[in-house]
């Protein structure tokens, strides 16, 4: 007993000595702050100043930029100033993001090490900060010295430097909690992170924002974050095991590593949704760092097909619920596999004198260059030639034969006549200031400005490839490559009907890629080469075609694919096989590291318990020691008496939650309980268009839920109706992996099977009767 309170005291005194500590740095981080912002007012002083003087048009402007001001030098000049002075402004508006920041909670951590005799006690926290002295108050969490604190045991560990590795004694690992400058917890611990501070934060309630974990990190993530050597990094991690986070941490680190090298503009990600890109949007900012770009497949299929609707995975799905016959699947599984890409590249390859589809360029309804005259351009070229450049050569060909038009028609008499007709601007605007050494000179030049313009139009229609049919072209490529199992009549079928869909500016999703890789690969173009990382989160959304199409539209880029085989919502129902093993096969070159995340840290053990049961392999998944209660399956025997239980239990889960999400299977199951809740209930029906999430209650299939988290989940209907297919299981399992605190599934009529197959002891189960709602009713 005594021991206790000896302990307890000791403790005491150590967290005073800390607290003193910290307000030490508080101090210095509030001079720091103070100075910075004061020099941030007068930097936004200069900036206006060098504004004012230059005039408007020296604005700096970051999307447009003049041509005609860049070849100005004068303009140019002070156009740097002002971008100089935007970006000293920019600098010190994050330093003070940074200080603000740090004043609130300085450092979470502290590691005592013992190097070659010397000691030395390091804090970190978020951010570095020196005083003036030069010397570190708090080491960033990047720096190669703190990956001691995410990575060591007490003991001999070793460090990354870039001299090699370096060897240290750790004697002692200290993990804080503060907040608002006063230390609320503080723990020696022995383990990588301990538990103590995790518990605490995973039990707080889910805000709007994802939060960065740098507090936290476990061993295993700091090991995905802090890999440079893979070409292709790999993870496969359980539902909630911090892929996201993983990927934005990472990012953070590998922007602080290559800082002179490595802007955020030229790290890309692939998300699952709109309402995603959202939710993760405020983790690199309290890093100090610039989000990344970020895209959905959608998005990126749709920038690159002007005037085309790409189906998209969500339709897809939808429409699969009511109608997926199997020969449907084995068309599908042939156009998404990387086989299918392959045949694509082979049949760019052929070099047997096969002449492109190509269609004629229309100026005012008549043809300006015929479709003859192009493929004449084009198989007068060598045959041995790589098709993508004797496209760039027809190309340029046209190019060439437009500038000689455009010459020819400057000097025709109607061209003559118009340009004596000008007014006085108009005039001015082809010139542009120009100086002329002769008036004929002068006048040659306005009527081929005059003639260029008129044929913008077709040099547009060049510059952009319209003159390449690659519809007919794609049509060719299926004809040449009917798989033997599929029947000739049925193949023909179902080019006829791409073609329709064309026609009617409308590509199934499994030939967006195909198709761009024909296009891409014949005419040279779609490659990003800036692009330096790209990340894939829930990567097994993703077709094997599809991740060919995106290396090989980012082709410099370092990969870092993440994904879960068990939540495969889109793809189960006829893509069973498990996709680390197609990823061997589609980039069998690149040197790829694989991780596995089997810990998660999102639901409470119940929950995790109850979600990993419904797997084949649920002893691979470990949940993270956090109590609640279990979750609650209601089967109740009609709609009706579904839609007042789930009346009950939003309004239940109201008191403690700020948000409660109510998942469904498919959007038309949404939809429905929307309609019956609405006229009593405070409620918002999500859809792919949503960029927010607000608070209150939710409805929303779970594919859109995809990579996000909510305190409280209401799985709707589950029931044997809807989840009975073998693929079902992938959907109910996200959708219970998406609770935080509580989980609550209500079923109508039958139970889903699936529910069946799962412990009773994991889940309580409530048989809710007619006798009991009328009770209940009465009751309220
Ligand atoms: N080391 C950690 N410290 C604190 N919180 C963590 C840690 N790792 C994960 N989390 C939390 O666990 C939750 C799940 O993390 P995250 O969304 O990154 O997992 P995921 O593997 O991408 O999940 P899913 O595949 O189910 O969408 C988040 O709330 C995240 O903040």
């Amino acid at each position: 007993m005594k021991q206790v309170t000896t302990d307890e005291q000791q403790h005491q005194l150590e967290q005073h000595a800390e607290q003193q500590r910290v307000d030490k740095v508080t101090t210095e981080i509030s001079q720091q702050l103070a100075d910075t912002t004061d020099k941030l007012a007068q930097a936004h002083q200069e900036t206006h100043r060098i504004e004012v003087n230059y005039g408007d048009n020296t604005k700096v402007n970051v999307t447009e930029i003049d041509d005609k001001m860049e070849t100005n030098a004068a303009v140019q000049q002070q156009k740097n100033l002002v971008e100089s002075a935007v970006e000293t402004e920019k600098i010190l508006e994050s330093q003070v993001t940074v200080l603000k920041d740090l004043a609130d909670s300085p450092y979470f951590g502290r590691i005592d090490i013992d190097e070659d005799g010397d000691k030395d006690t390091l804090y970190i926290g978020t951010a570095t900060l020196q005083d003036d002295q030069e010397n570190f108050l708090i080491y960033d969490w990047r720096a190669p010295i703190s990956s001691i604190y995410y990575n060591g045991t007490l003991g001999q560990v070793t460090y990354d430097t870039p001299g090699g590795k370096q060897a240290v004694d750790l004697e002692k690992k200290r993990q804080f909690l503060i907040s608002q400058g006063k230390i609320l917890n503080m723990f020696d611990t022995n383990e990588t992170v301990g538990d103590e501070i995790l518990q605490t934060v995973l039990g707080q309630q889910n805000d709007e924002k994802m939060r960065n974990i740098v507090a936290t990190i476990q061993k295993e993530q700091n090991d995905i974050i802090r890999n440079t050597t893979a070409d292709l990094l790999v993870v496969q991690g359980v539902a909630g095991s911090g892929k996201t986070s993983a990927i934005l941490q990472r990012i953070a680190y590998l922007l602080y590593h290559s800082r002179s090298q490595l802007d955020a503009d030229q790290i890309i990600l692939f998300s699952p949704n709109r309402l995603f890109s959202n939710y993760i949007s405020a983790v690199l900012p309290s890093l100090g760092e610039k989000n990344m770009r970020q895209v959905t497949l959608a998005e990126f299929l749709t920038q690159r097909f002007s005037g085309l609707t790409v189906e998209s995975l969500f339709e897809r799905f939808e429409k699969d619920q009511h109608s997926f016959p199997a020969v449907a699947k084995q068309l599908r599984l042939y156009k998404e596999s990387a086989a299918f890409m392959d045949r694509v590249k082979a049949y760019v390859k052929k070099t047997d004198g096969h002449i492109l589809a190509f269609s004629s360029i229309y100026f005012e309804g008549k043809p300006f260059f015929k479709k003859s005259e192009i493929q004449d351009i084009y198989s007068s070229l060598p045959k041995l030639m790589l098709p993508r450049d004797k496209f760039l050569n027809t190309k340029n060909t046209l190019i060439k034969r437009l500038k000689r038009r455009i010459k020819q028609d400057a000097h025709s008499d109607a061209v003559q006549e118009a340009v004596s007709l000008l007014d006085e601007y108009q005039y001015q605007s082809l010139t542009n200031h120009r100086t002329f050494t002769s008036g004929d000179d002068e006048i040659n030049f306005v009527a081929r400005a005059l003639v260029r313009k008129r044929y913008e139009v077709i040099y547009d229609a060049i510059y952009n490839d319209y003159f390449i049919d690659i519809y007919e072209e794609y049509s060719s490529f299926l004809r040449d490559n009917r798989p033997v199992d599929i029947e000739p009549k049925l193949w023909d079928t179902m080019i006829q009907q791409t073609v329709n869909d064309v026609e009617a500016h409308k590509i199934h999703l499994e030939d967006a890629v195909p198709l761009l890789y024909l296009r891409d690969l014949l005419t040279g173009s779609g490659q990003n080469h800036s692009m330096q990382y790209l990340f894939i989160d829930e990567m097994q959304d993703y077709s094997a075609a599809q991740l060919v199409y995106v290396k090989h539209a980012f082709p410099r880029a370092k990969l870092t694919l993440l994904g879960d085989s068990a939540q495969d919502v889109f793809t189960a129902e006829y893509h069973p096989s498990d996709f680390i093993h197609e990823i061997e096969n589609i980039f069998p070159h690149n040197r790829i590291a694989l991780f596995t995340l089997l810990k998660s840290y999102r639901s409470t053990k119940p929950i995790t318990d109850f979600a990993k049961a419904m797997l084949p392999n649920a002893q691979d998944i470990e949940a993270f020691s956090r109590e609640g209660s279990k979750p609650a399956y209601y089967l109740c025997p009609s709609e009706d008496t579904a839609l007042t239980q789930m009346t009950r239990l939003t309004n239940d889960l109201l008191h403690t939650n700020k948000t409660v999400a109510v998942l469904t299977k498919t959007e038309y199951q949404a939809n429905k309980l929307y309609a019956s809740l609405r006229a009593d209930h405070p409620v918002t029906l999500m859809s792919d268009r949503d960029r927010s999430i607000p608070n209150g209650i939710l409805i929303l299939p779970i594919y859109l839920a995809k990579g996000l988290e909510f305190d409280a989940v209401i799985g709707y209907d589950v029931s044997k109706s809807s989840y009975h297919e073998a693929g079902d299981r992938d959907i109910l399992y996200t959708l219970a992996s998406r609770a935080m605190h509580d989980l609550q599934l209500v079923g109508i009529k039958a139970p889903s099977p699936i529910l069946e197959e799962i412990p009773q002891d994991l889940f309580d189960y409530y048989q809710v009767t007619e006798a009991q709602e009328l009770i209940a009713k009465s009751v309220e």
